[in-house]
């Protein structure tokens, strides 16, 4: 199980720290949360935050934008070179025509299904991605429960992916801890984004390793 912090639940006074602290711990990768105050209600940072604080990163980015303007927001990432860039399913009139253009730009593209979101509406661009990202919260915050149905959705999923691209990777986004993890391996989850239950605890390294099983 590959493991990305979300920093939606660093402090962010002190952004370039807490990134560094985790690439230390082992992360796999490093997951930055972007919501525009329109898609979700909450707002968090730009390209010109995620710029400087990113360099200390030695580990690649996993940018999840929460925005209505999708084009806009692969536009403004893209130059900072993230390893998978994902966008919601539901805010995107295009989605087909989005993954060609992330994927034009050297980036992997990967799109995220709210815990509403039936996986057999994606089963058509699944060719075309890198990830699937499944949410188990809903969008805009950190620390919120863990929504179950999300096994069935990565079981289903996993079914879709082995009939049309393997290699697609599945991960799972909220509420993910060692209470669950167990759970998500099972039903065929490749990585998991946690957030509060990695910047939560005293020990980074060891929050980490309970998860890379
Ligand atoms: O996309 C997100 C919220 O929209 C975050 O990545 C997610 O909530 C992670 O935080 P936690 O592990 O605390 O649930
Ligand atoms: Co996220």
């Amino acid at each position: 199980m590959l493991v990305a912090p979300s920093i939606l639940s660093a402090d962010f006074g002190n952004l370039a720290r807490d990134i560094k602290a985790i690439c230390d711990a082992g992360c796999d990768l490093v997951h930055i949360d972007v919501m525009d105050g329109h898609y979700v209600p909450n707002l968090t940072i730009g390209p010109v935050v995620v710029e400087p604080v990113s360099k200390v990163a030695t580990k690649p980015l996993d940018i999840h934008l929460m925005v209505e303007n999708n084009n806009f927001f692969v536009d403004l990432f893209a130059p900072l070179k993230p390893k998978y860039l994902s966008f919601h399913i539901e805010s995107e009139k295009h989605p087909h025509r989005l993954i060609q253009k992330i994927r034009s730009l050297g980036i992997c593209p990967a799109i995220t299904l709210n815990p509403h979101t039936r996986v057999e509406d994606i089963e058509y661009l699944l060719e075309d991605l890198d990830m699937v990202l499944l949410m188990s919260v809903n969008p805009g915050f950190g620390g919120q429960k863990f929504i179950p149905t999300v096994l069935e959705k990565a079981k289903k999923l996993k079914d879709l992916i082995n009939k049309r691209n393997p290699a697609c990777l599945i991960e799972v986004d909220g509420g993910v801890s060692d209470k669950n993890i167990y759970e998500l391996k099972n039903a065929g989850v490749d990585v998991v984004v946690a957030g509060s239950y990695i910047f939560g605890s005293d020990d980074y390294t060891k929050a980490i390793k309970s998860l890379q099983i």
